[in-house]
């Protein structure tokens, strides 16, 4: 009979599946070629890549100016999603030293787990888990009947297999269990992380992505929260799609072996029909998660900026004007955000009704369509009538497995889709920070051009013209020397481009036109040339990892002993920091010290680096007079050369120098007399004792006030007399101290219910009690499918529907009788089970086979 072929085993397959070593050889087989080829592919791409990425810094100077200039225009060139995934795939195969490869292993190990556990349910009926399981069950039935016989040493002998078995199952659980991100994210994900840190801590490029570039807004969103859930979605989807190719090919191989290609044919052309249309449906994924990535930074940004900011926020009391904003960010977001959720919804719905359900009822009719057409018919023997039914049974099992690992590929281009959303924004990433990187490098390499940094002792700067990022010009074609022993002081107008000029010496504004000449030119340490600013940044660590910084411990030349910090903070009257702070405590300097010890600490900081120039950014703007001069003369002592920029006509008295800025372009030099006094008009020898008391600055202020006007004196001696008495005697309230230790359940679940009623009445609070409701309805569900142990069932295999079975109505609604069909086919004894022994009803020709079971071992849902 021809549609005898969907039954009879050809002589070919059933060589071939007689040898499950074959079997396991050809899918490692397949795995390997596929791997192989994959890999080769990845590291032509690889190259490809990177240079791209590297012809993406490389620009000529002047593509590099006219980019600054138009800077508020400029768009980011925007790649295809799958393009940045391949690049993005390769770069993290490329990267992936040892530790990924280790990871990779790991993950398609998993993968192939998965498919060894099909292929033995294949061959033998059995899932491996399920044989465990069982023998657990009758192993612990056994240890009842030796303690009832008392036959101890057989007793202790099922104990140590009942335990091996324990061991075994929780084993393949927890391995099944095992998560994809997990493996990729326990070691850091492989080359990503590592390739993006590079990218952005080279060349001051975490800084020009911010403040100059403008193309990327919250990098930090991108770094702390796209790369890892794109290398979770990505390990993922490897190990979904590996297994189901894997699946895939073994299934059509054993389909092919049984029955005709037809089959094959019919299915691929089903899953491929449905795989277009949905994906004509499809929403752009990639664009909405990389919407709502965008927008879940700014949120977290308008967070860290209150935390920032917390104090002056305060001060001032804009609470209210804060909480509006993020409000309006949050909404926007919540927005998107249920768009999103709104898209998925529905796309999932289409997704999973044709390629997860109608897909398994075509399976179904595939294989009963041959008793429709009559060519199939069963045998008139009762052995052959279970062989029927047997390689029925097997073949709904192959087909609907088939279904379900081309379904899985046929979804991947969604999942492919939402992930090329993060790969875009990570390359973006990549590109922009390597080309703001090697930014810097081609202005060096390209010495014969017109604008460029060189080396020498000096400080020069030859037709430098200073321009903001957005492309205004703060500086025009300034020329200008500073030898080393020389003080320059910059002079000028708020936002005249004072600091700005330093941003362009130090290489964080690119240098649009002239040459500029510098000691320490692309040395990783600014040893040559030490910045201090207005306020100094305060490194989380030790007070001895301020004064090194931005120098560690071990690349320290000279360590710094205890008492070479006592002598540094001496010099700025910071002594006391050492009695306040334990030497090995780390502490948040930035919150701790106010802008004046800041400042101080910046000062002691330079005393330590002794570099050749220093650049004070109003660095003394916070301290008092006299320790500004004494910080001036000590730096003239120490023959570092300053370029100051301050207000302080004071300091003029420290510099040979003078450089006014306009504001609008124009600048002038005036050099000082040789002979002019180095004191200041305060007076003093200030080379000589650099040693000041800190009370000093208190004397001043009492001395000032002492010589002040008589109605003032008055005015306030009467508001001293007038000011109560403090009474030391009496103690002083005590603050309860914050609670730390966690209150007691009773108090927590009463918190919690304080936030969740006064919800439950608005829409939000609805949606929580629907998916409560549908949580709990579950649970009953899944009580009354696990109350079915115990019922007897009765199965029948019909011609015309192929398996169906009825079970108890009064014990079990018509849910549970669903639920229990499916787990009941899922796990359905092999073909060649002790059930074929049985007698057959075979009077009559709709019910070819009858069985009675006891249902044991149902779990809850
Ligand atoms: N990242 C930036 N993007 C665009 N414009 C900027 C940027 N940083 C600074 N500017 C502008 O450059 C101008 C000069 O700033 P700069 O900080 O050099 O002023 P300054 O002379 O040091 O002023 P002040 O005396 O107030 O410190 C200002 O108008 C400022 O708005």
């Amino acid at each position: 009979m021809p549609s005898l072929q969907l039954l009879q085993l050809t002589e070919h397959g059933r060589g071939l599946l007689a040898s499950r070593r074959k079997s396991l050889l050809f899918a490692a087989g397949i795995l390997a070629a596929g791997g192989t080829a994959v890999y080769v592919q990845s590291r032509i791409s690889s190259k490809k890549s990177d240079s791209f990425l590297y012809s993406n810094g490389l620009k000529d100077d002047k593509k590099t100016s006219d980019k600054l200039v138009t800077n508020g225009k400029k768009t980011v060139q925007k790649k295809g999603g799958l393009k940045a995934l391949q690049v993005l795939a390769s770069v993290l195969l490329s990267h992936m030293g040892k530790t990924g490869a280790k990871d990779l292993l790991t993950m398609i190990a998993i993968a192939l787990l998965g498919v060894i556990q099909p292929a033995i349910r294949v061959k033998t009926g059995t899932v491996l888990k399920t044989t465990l399981s069982n023998r657990l069950a009758k192993v612990q039935g056994f240890l009842f009947r030796a303690a009832f016989l008392q036959r101890v040493p057989l007793f202790f002998r099922l104990i140590s297999e009942n335990i091996i078995l324990c061991f075994l199952l929780s084993t393949i659980h927890s391995t099944s269990n095992l998560s994809p991100f997990e493996v990729a994210v326990i070691p850091p994900p492989p080359g990503c992380s590592s390739v993006i840190h590079d990218g952005t801590c080279n060349n001051m490029a975490y800084y020009k992505i911010s403040h100059v570039d403008g193309r990327i807004t919250n990098p930090e969103q991108r770094i702390a929260s796209d790369v890892p859930r794109f290398c979770s979605e990505l390990s993922e989807l490897v190990l979904d799609d590996l297994t189901a190719v894997t699946d895939g090919l073994l299934y059509t191989w054993r389909l092919c072996s049984y029955a005709s290609p037809k089959y094959l044919f019919w299915m691929v052309a089903y899953v491929l029909g449905a795989g277009t249309l949905i994906r004509n449906f499809s929403p752009a994924f990639g664009k909405l998660m990389a919407e709502e990535q965008q927008l879940e930074g700014e949120y977290r940004q308008l967070h860290s900026r209150l935390r920032t900011h917390a104090e002056s926020i305060a001060f001032y009391g804009g609470e209210q004007r804060e909480e509006f904003h993020i409000q309006q960010k949050f909404k926007t977001l919540i927005r998107h955000m249920r768009t999103v959720l709104h898209n998925h919804w529905w796309f999932g719905m289409i997704q999973d009704f044709l390629l997860k359900y109608l897909g398994a009822t075509v399976a179904v009719i595939l294989i009963i369509e041959p008793f429709f057409s009559g060519q199939l018919r069963p045998d008139a023997s009762t052995l052959g009538r279970a062989e029927m039914l047997s390689n029925l049974r097997y073949h709904t099992s192959v087909i609907i497995s088939l279904f379900q690992s081309l379904g899985t590929l046929s979804i991947s281009s969604r999942r492919l889709n939402r992930l090329s959303g993060y790969a875009d924004r990570i390359h973006e990433l990549i590109a922009v920070s390597r080309e703001l990187s090697n930014d810097d490098k081609s202005s060096l390499q390209r010495s014969g051009s017109r604008n460029y940094f060189s080396e020498a002792k000096f400080v020069e700067f030859s037709g430098v013209k200073v321009v903001t990022p957005s492309g205004n010009v703060l500086v025009q074609d300034l020329t200008l020397k500073v030898d080393s022993g020389s003080n320059l002081l910059i002079t000028g107008p708020n936002g005249s481009g004072k600091s700005s000029l330093f941003r362009v010496l130090g290489g964080l504004w690119p240098l649009v036109s002239g040459h500029i000449v510098k000691p320490g030119v692309g040395s990783d340490l600014n040893k040559e040339i030490f910045y201090v600013p207005q306020r100094p940044y305060t490194a989380v660590g030790t007070l001895r990892d301020q004064l090194i910084y931005p120098l560690t411990a071990d690349q320290e030349i000279e360590p710094l002993t205890h008492s070479g910090m006592a002598e540094l903070l001496k010099n700025v009257d910071l002594e006391y920091l050492l009695d306040r702070y334990p030497s090995e405590k780390e502490v948040n300097w930035g919150e701790e010290l106010s802008l004046g010890e800041q400042q101080r600490l910046g000062m002691a900081r330079l005393f330590y680096h002794k570099p050749k120039f220093a650049i004070l950014d109003e660095c003394t703007s916070a301290v008092t007079t006299d320790m500004e001069e004494r910080f001036c003369a000590k730096v003239q002592a120490m023959g570092t050369s300053c370029i100051t920029i301050s207000h302080r006509p004071a300091l003029v008295a420290f510099h040979d120098v003078v450089l006014s800025l306009d504001g609008e372009g124009g600048w002038h030099v005036n050099y000082k007399g040789k002979d002019s006094p180095v004191l200041t008009e305060a007076g003093g020898d200030l080379t000589g004792d650099f040693e000041t008391e800190r009370k000093n600055d208190a004397l001043i202020v009492q001395k000032a006030f002492s010589t002040s006007d008589k109605a003032t004196h008055s005015y306030i001696s009467e508001v001293i007399a007038a000011s109560p008495n403090t009474d030391y005697d009496v103690p002083l309230p005590i603050v309860p101290p914050l609670q730390r230790a966690p209150r007691a359940l009773p108090l927590r679940v009463a918190a919690m219910f304080k936030i969740l009623v006064p919800t439950i009445l608005d829409k939000q609070g609805a949606h929580l009690v629907a998916v409560a409701f549908l949580v709990i309805s579950r649970t009953f569900v899944s009580d009354r499918i696990a109350s079915l142990n115990g019922t007897t069932v009765k199965v029948c295999f019909g011609a015309g529907q192929s398996i169906f079975c009825s079970i108890n109505r009064r014990q079990c609604s018509s849910k549970c009788c669903l639920v229990f069909y499916c787990t009941f086919i899922e796990t359905l004894d092999s073909p060649a089970g002790p059930w074929m022994e049985d007698s057959f009803d075979s009077a009559s020709t709709e019910k070819l086979f009858e069985k009675q079971y006891i249902l044991q071992g149902f779990p809850h849902v």
